[in-house]
């Protein structure tokens, strides 16, 4: 796949076959122009991309951020689409192709349920599980996955790292699948004889309409901290943006961490059945979570449950306590969706074992410091990795953290991403994430300026190294580590590309900081 070009949605193999009178009756108004013969042309599939149209799709054009969608009708048709839907804004540039025009007014809003009639969905008897949060979402949906394997169930997965199908990984684009491609995804799954399928849920998809028409059985909130502001502008706007999840148009049923303040409120308010979950013994809950012993191969916890003292514990192949924590709301909302405990108790028995791509991911090997690649971008993401290597490294190893933040993505957290870094590590080494379209001297600056501020104030002496581009900073961590340190980088995750004015490179975090290790002479895992 192209670096520049969406990745193509998950189709089913036994692609959908419905007729366009159909959809113009159900769906278009009086200004669509369906042609002579509707009834004859049928509809195969359905996107909003003109770059992932496929022979007999509809395309959606949309009106968008930057353009109108109908601008790339023309294209839309040389690739084999046979129809477009649009909005009347898009009418007059689509019906220039020649092609059917199916005109919708609240176009957006209506895709959830275009895409169910296309695909069925409402009759999948898949269990679906959602999960929300600012942080540990792609983490849970791979844990849900994991213990699902584990009991048996055939599962799919959708999350900001891949997209799981019958054992085959797909790469992902968007963290939730545009509605029509969600609803494919479904599809595909649905076919593919899965049982259950997790999918993350993020705020943006809420509010875009990208999860309509999902039936969710049972949702999952992991927390509310500071990110996503240049969306929100306010922590407040940012919870309202997450609420929509847990009502009974998209889920049955929810399991809420009150970790962070906005859990109770959710669980207050929320208008389905919810428990409560919380890694605090003091906070009245349904479930709590206590984490009995972290190694650098995971960690270990016990999960009760309230009304009846039911227990399980168990252990999952990923460090940090937010892991207990997230494997604990895993088992929360298997249990509520009515995996009976013996099956969930056995299949934990051994542990939770799961590979969660890029989420303090450990590359380095048996010898030199221990190396992790972790996606986080956000104060409370440092925080916790930071605190989860810290809780492995060997007492008097120092604990080097490499990292840099997002260009054109919230400001406001940089300040509070470099204090936090300051806090919890011994030496920072500050350098280059995506730039976008800003200077990225402009960005080590501002987090340069966040660390020093914090040192002066709490830490005096206190070394801050800025090292640009990342090649040469996660070399320059290496070389500033001894054996028994702990180097954790935050940023990179899961991706193979950098986005620097706009243009994706390709680039892997794992793999440079592999090769770092290998040319100090420690080979890597
Ligand atoms: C702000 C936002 O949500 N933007 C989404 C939006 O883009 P846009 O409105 O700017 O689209 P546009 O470029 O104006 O184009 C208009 C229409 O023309 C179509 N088009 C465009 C070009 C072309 O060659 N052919 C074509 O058909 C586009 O598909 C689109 O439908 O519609 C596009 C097509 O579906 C999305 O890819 C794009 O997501 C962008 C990539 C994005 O970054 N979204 C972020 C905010 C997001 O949703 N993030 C969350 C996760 C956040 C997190 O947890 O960190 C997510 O769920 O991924
Ligand atoms: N329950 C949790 N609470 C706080 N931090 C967490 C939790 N689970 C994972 N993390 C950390 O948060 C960061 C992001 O993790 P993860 O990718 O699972 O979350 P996410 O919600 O999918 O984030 P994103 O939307 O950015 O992909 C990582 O640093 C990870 O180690």
């Amino acid at each position: 796949m192209s670096l520049t070009q969406p990745a193509p949605p998950v189709r089913p193999r036994r692609s959908p076959s419905k007729p366009l009178a159909e959809l113009g009756r159900r769906f278009g108004d009086e200004r669509s122009v369906l042609g002579s013969s509707p009834e004859d042309v049928l509809i195969h599939g359905i996107t909003l991309n003109s770059a992932t149209v496929e022979k007999g799709d509809v395309f959606v054009a949309l009106t968008g951020r930057k353009q109108h969608g109908a601008a790339f009708a023309a294209d839309a048709k040389a690739a084999g689409a046979v129809a477009v839907l649009t909005d009347p804004a898009g009418l007059e540039q689509a019906a220039a192709t020649g092609l059917p025009v199916v005109v919708h007014d609240e176009l957006r809003a209506s895709l959830g349920a275009i895409a169910a009639w296309l695909f069925d969905t409402d009759a999948s008897p898949i269990k679906l599980f959602g999960v929300t949060g600012t942080n540990g979402k792609t983490s849970m949906v791979h844990i849900l996955e994991a213990i699902l394997t584990q009991a048996g169930v055939t599962t799919g997965l959708s999350s900001t790292a891949e997209r799981h199908v019958d054992g085959e990984k797909f790469t992902s684009g968007l963290t939730t699948p545009e509605t029509v491609d969600l609803h494919s995804l479904i599809a595909r799954w649905t076919e593919g004889g899965a049982e259950a399928a997790a999918v993350e849920v993020s705020a943006q998809s809420i509010e875009r309409h990208r999860i309509d028409g999902v039936p969710f059985d049972v949702v999952g909130f992991t927390n509310l901290t500071h990110d996503h502001l240049d969306d929100y502008g306010d922590m407040a706007t940012y919870l309202e943006a997450k609420r929509p999840l847990f009502r009974p148009e998209h889920a049955k049923a929810a399991v809420i961490s009150l970790d962070s303040p906005a859990g109770a409120e959710i669980a207050g308010t929320a208008p389905i059945p919810v428990q409560t979950i919380s890694s605090d013994p003091a906070v009245a809950a349904d479930w709590h979570v206590e984490v009995t012993n972290e190694t650098i191969d995971g960690v270990s916890f016990t999960l009760r449950r309230t009304v009846d003292d039911w227990s399980v514990s168990s252990s999952v192949s990923a460090i940090g306590s937010v892991m207990a924590h997230n494997a604990g709301l895993a088992l929360a909302m298997l249990s509520l969706a009515g995996y009976s405990e013996e099956r969930l108790a056995e299949a934990v028995a051994d542990g939770i074992d799961v590979y969660i791509p890029g989420r303090t991911e450990r590359v380095s090997g048996e010898t030199g410091p221990a190396v992790f690649v972790d996606f986080g971008h956000s104060e409370d993401a440092f925080v916790r990795t930071l605190d989860a290597v810290r809780a492995v490294t060997p007492a008097g190893g120092r604990l080097i953290f490499l990292f840099g933040a997002d260009g054109d993505r919230d400001k406001t957290k940089r300040p509070l991403m470099s204090a936090a870094a300051v806090d919890h590590s011994d030496l920072i080494v500050i350098t280059d994430h995506h730039p976008r379209m800003e200077d990225p001297a402009a960005i080590r600056a501002a987090l340069l300026e966040g660390a020093r501020t914090r040192a002066a104030e709490t830490k005096p002496g206190f070394e801050i190294v800025e090292v640009s581009p990342p090649e040469a900073a996660i070399r320059k961590a290496v070389s500033l580590a001894r054996e028994g340190d702990s180097i954790l980088w935050c940023g990179p995750g899961h991706q193979s590309y950098r986005d620097i004015a706009g243009v994706r490179t390709a680039y892997s975090g794992r793999e440079e900081a592999r090769a770092a290790l290998r040319e100090a002479g420690y080979p890597p895992r």
